[in-house]
């Protein structure tokens, strides 16, 4: 069901090995929560807007040199305890034929999106992942360039979230073509899920072998979806990613609005179960059981609020996981494009305080 990384792959130094995040993902006691935060490095900050001033979107992913600094600036200037790769996960979906643009205020553009089951037909998985080269010299880099005991998150997007992209052109808030696609033909639904599927797969590995210490799939639009629905059309493609990715590494399963979802998402697999704001952690952890650890989850619109307001759901949070090791502190979803900085720093501060064991 779930991977366990327990023992220790003789290539891992002690110092990533034994750092707190690592250590919770495999559910050992920890000397103070261990925490990130999804969009660690974006638009609040300013540097990050000045680079973006001079190179586009996608030009940032594609430059490893820039796309390093990145992640390694927004790591070092929170002082949080987990670098992630600077990069999108849309980015597959070029190599898969797709065009890819990120437009100003609309937000990622697919172009020639699936509009019928014959597209799909003549889709292969990635063999050949040359053309995300520049993505795997980003994390050589990162590695690089990371104090030798933080670990580098890498990470891809789930099958389903891919495919709503894939399918509708771009974001949505119905799925509406999507799941017209899924319900009306479900051949060619599995096949495109199966495609996405081993592409994810293979794609997540290489970026273990360039470096990464852990791998996120994020499943942002699965909380679409009704438990039933879930089971039919996703688990089966889910539990073959998990299946696939090298048990030697955590995966954390992250999906937003999945409250219902959630035991279904622990039997996908998973090593951390990802959770956000709209549910209680302690109780989702009780759902869970004992076998994973969780990361999550307060609201990224908190970081808006006083920092007395910060502080008092940063404790409840570390209330509510109760001192359990297993524990990741994380935003319920990514940070927002205006969240004043110094909130950010002073939330990985208290998480730290707070917490100190
Ligand atoms: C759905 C999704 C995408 N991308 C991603 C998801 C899953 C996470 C989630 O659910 O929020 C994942 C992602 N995207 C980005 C990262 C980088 C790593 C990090 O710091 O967490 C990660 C992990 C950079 C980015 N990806 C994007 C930006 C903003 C681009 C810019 O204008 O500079 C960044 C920093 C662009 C992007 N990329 C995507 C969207 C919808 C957008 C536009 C959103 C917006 O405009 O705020 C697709």
């Amino acid at each position: 069901m779930t991977s366990e990384p327990s023992t220790q792959d003789p290539t891992i130094p002690d110092a990533l090995w034994n750092s707190r995040f690592l250590k919770a993902c495999r559910r050992e006691p920890v000397d103070a929560t261990p925490v990130w935060l999804m969009r660690q490095a974006g638009r609040y900050m300013t540097e990050y807007r000045s680079l973006r001033a001079k190179v586009s979107f996608l030009e940032l992913c594609k430059n490893p040199e820039l796309a390093a600094e990145t992640t390694i600036f927004a790591a070092e200037t929170l002082g949080v305890d987990a670098a992630i790769l600077f990069a999108d996960i849309l980015l597959i979906l070029e190599p898969l034929g797709f065009g890819l643009e990120f437009s100003k205020g609309e937000g990622p553009v697919i172009h020639d999106p699936i509009r019928e089951a014959a597209h799909v037909a003549g889709m292969m998985p990635l063999e050949d992942l040359s053309a995300l080269s520049y993505v795997f010299d980003a994390i050589r880099l990162i590695r690089a360039g990371l104090p030798a005991g933080l670990p580098l998150i890498g990470f891809a997007g789930a099958p389903f979230t891919l495919a709503c992209y894939a399918i509708e052109g771009g974001g949505s808030k119905n799925y509406e073509r999507a799941k017209a696609f899924m319900y009306g033909d479900p051949g060619a639904w599995n096949a495109l899920m199966t495609v996405l599927t081993d592409s994810t797969a293979r794609y997540l590995n290489a970026q273990v072998k360039a470096g990464v210490q852990a791998v996120q799939v994020f499943d942002s639009w699965v909380g679409s979806l009704g438990p039933d629905d879930y089971r039919r059309f996703v688990l089966p493609h889910m539990r073959r990613l998990f299946d696939q990715i090298d048990p030697g590494v955590p995966a954390i399963h992250f999906g937003a609005d999945t409250g219902s979802l959630l035991e279904l998402q622990r039997d996908a697999g998973g090593t951390v179960i990802g959770l956000d704001w709209r549910v209680e952690l302690d109780r989702c952890w009780e759902r869970l059981g004992p076998e994973v650890a969780v990361q999550g989850n307060l609201d990224p619109v908190v970081l808006f609020a006083p920092l007395s307001e910060i502080a008092l759901q940063t404790r409840r949070i570390l209330g509510q996981a109760g001192g359990r090791p297993g524990h990741i502190f994380n935003l319920g979803h990514g940070i927002l494009p205006h969240t004043p900085v110094d909130h950010v720093r002073a939330l990985v501060q208290m998480v730290h305080e707070f917490s100190a064991r």
